[in-house]
């Protein structure tokens, strides 16, 4: 029967990254979409920026909003210190199940928790779930219609201390209007757009960097 997209995506890791490695599995997702099939993560030029904001921030707290196979995660995973815990929502089971053995090969299960699940649901649930208190880093990679909600909804719930960023991916496209609009007037919040282009496109995108004032 036919494979899917993620199915062909992990296929191409367990065949050329070394167990282990995580830069080789991110090498190996990014040439397989280079050379094979276009796939939604976050890619290797907005990954440079992403792993910029990590390495400044190094957070304690992280949470990403949109797994889907993991590639981001096991960017964001590599670059944590020793103690520090990754949170990671995915919607779509099969996309889940590919991610978990994505960040197996990787080596970084022990720093990822992959939750399944819609964001709205598991916000609410995150400081009893997971004994959270705050997140240092809250990467949005979701549904692009849900950035602006979940920022509220975790604003909120007191997931947000003075300092906390949020880096959104495709505020360009495929956009995120609404959410640009309150994040860039908010005088809750301090924010900066690294522009850059749609994975492995020339079309534009960029990430929106913003620090929660508290
Ligand atoms: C509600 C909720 C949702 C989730 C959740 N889990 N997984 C996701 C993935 C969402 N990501 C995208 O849809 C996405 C799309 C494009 C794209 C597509 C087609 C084009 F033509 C151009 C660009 C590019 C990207 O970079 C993207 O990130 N959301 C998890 C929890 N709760
Ligand atoms: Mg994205």
């Amino acid at each position: 029967t036919q494979t899917t997209r993620p199915q062909r995506m992990l296929a191409a890791v367990q065949k050329n990254a070394t167990r282990g490695d995580p830069r080789s599995v991110v090498k190996a997702i990014d040439q397989f979409c280079r050379q094979k099939e276009w796939a939604m993560n976050v890619g290797d030029e907005k990954g440079c920026i992403l792993d910029s904001v990590v390495t400044e921030v190094n957070p304690a707290t992280v949470l990403e909003l949109g797994t889907y196979c993991g590639y981001s995660t096991v960017r964001i995973a590599s670059l944590l210190p020793p103690d520090a815990k990754l949170i990671t929502l995915e919607f779509n089971p099969h996309n889940a199940a590919i991610a978990r053995q994505v960040i197996a090969w990787a080596g970084l299960g022990d720093k990822i928790q992959l939750v399944e699940g819609a964001s709205g649901d598991w916000i609410p649930k995150m400081k009893e779930k997971f004994g959270i208190e705050t997140f240092d880093l809250v990467f949005l990679d979701h549904w692009k219609d849900r950035y602006l909600p979940d920022t509220k909804l975790m604003e909120e719930c007191g997931l947000l201390r003075k300092g906390s960023i949020l880096l959104a991916d495709n505020v360009i496209s495929p956009g995120t209007p609404d959410y640009l609009e309150y994040i860039r007037n908010s005088p809750r919040y301090k924010s900066q757009y690294f522009r850059s282009h749609l994975e492995y496109t020339k079309a534009e995108d960029g990430l929106e960097k913003s620090v929660f004032l508290g």
